[in-house]
């Protein structure tokens, strides 16, 4: 049977006793959640992970492992802008680039703000401007970015690009501490207004910028996280220290969260895409 992960045999006998009941084959083995949790009854669900397909010639339907040329592969597939190419090879000699988010990540940001007809996007966590432009190049020229962020240095980076390539109009920069700017903009009765936010900050502090930019965000704007899988270390019960608990518990929250729909995404680091009920 292929599995995402190993399946405890308790579920595979009840979920397979409710094909039977239902005269389905055990094809998509938990289609429906709802049943199969009220027949699980004792077994826990809170362990009990999901079984995809039952076929092997369909795989697993685990993401597939991104090798070195897969991965390359998937880059040559980015149509990333030139600006941006520019900035990620200047920010590549800088100290810190590995934290800027890789070109499929930014792609992936602009089709989002794209879809969802975004005017009004707040970024946490700006460095050297890369997501940050990502987002501004697609906004409409009405449309507004709030930039984030505490470093002087990176962001004046990041303004020589915002110019470059003329979108400066389009964002306003907050230099000083993320969560004091979030909560001026509440103060200034900015609640509900915004379509769109990316956090990319200071990971101990995910759960109190999502709770101040769940305020920001309209009903049906999106919040995306980054870092939402911490290089794996979150799925690694051996790895226990300050940072990875505080994104394991923060993902655990989200998961539990009934005011958001969510959709954690293998890109990058691993980005959840929060939109807000
Ligand atoms: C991972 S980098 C952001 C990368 C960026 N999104 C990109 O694609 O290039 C995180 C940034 O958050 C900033 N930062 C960390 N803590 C912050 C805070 N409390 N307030 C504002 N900015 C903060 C850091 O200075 C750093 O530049």
């Amino acid at each position: 049977m292929a599995t995402g992960l190993a399946m405890n045999r308790c579920s595979i006998s009840l979920i397979r006793t409710a094909d039977t009941l239902l005269n389905r084959p055990t094809v998509s083995v938990v289609r429906s959640l709802k049943l199969s949790r009220r027949l699980i009854g004792n077994c826990s669900m809170a362990t009990a992970p999901f079984v995809v397909a039952d076929d092997e010639k369909y795989g697993n339907k685990q993401v597939i492992s991104l090798t070195p040329r897969i991965y390359d592969y998937v880059l040559s597939n980015v149509r990333e802008p030139k600006i941006l190419r520019k900035l990620r090879e200047e920010t590549a000699k800088m100290r810190g680039s590995q934290m800027q988010v890789s070109p499929d990540q930014g792609q992936l940001l602009a089709m989002l703000v794209q879809i969802l007809g975004a005017e009004k996007c707040i970024e946490v966590g700006v460095y050297t401007g890369y997501s940050s432009l990502a987002v501004a190049l697609v906004l409409p020229e009405s449309g507004c970015l709030v930039a984030c962020e505490r470093d002087s240095n990176s962001l004046e980076v990041a303004k020589r690009y915002y110019e470059l390539a003329g979108v400066s109009h389009k964002v306003n920069v907050k230099h000083g501490l993320a969560a004091e700017s979030l909560k001026s903009m509440i103060q200034n009765g900015e609640g509900s207004s915004y379509d769109f936010a990316f956090v990319d900050a200071d990971k101990r502090m995910y759960q109190d910028y999502f709770e101040l930019l769940l305020q920001l965000v309209r009903v049906g704007g999106l919040i995306v996280m980054d870092n939402v899988l911490w290089h794996g270390r979150v799925a690694d019960p051996m790895v226990n220290d300050a940072k990875t608990i505080s994104i394991r518990n923060f993902n655990e929250n989200l998961m539990a969260d009934e005011r958001i729909s969510i959709s954690m995404v293998p890109i990058g680091d691993g980005m959840t895409i929060c939109r807000k009920r």
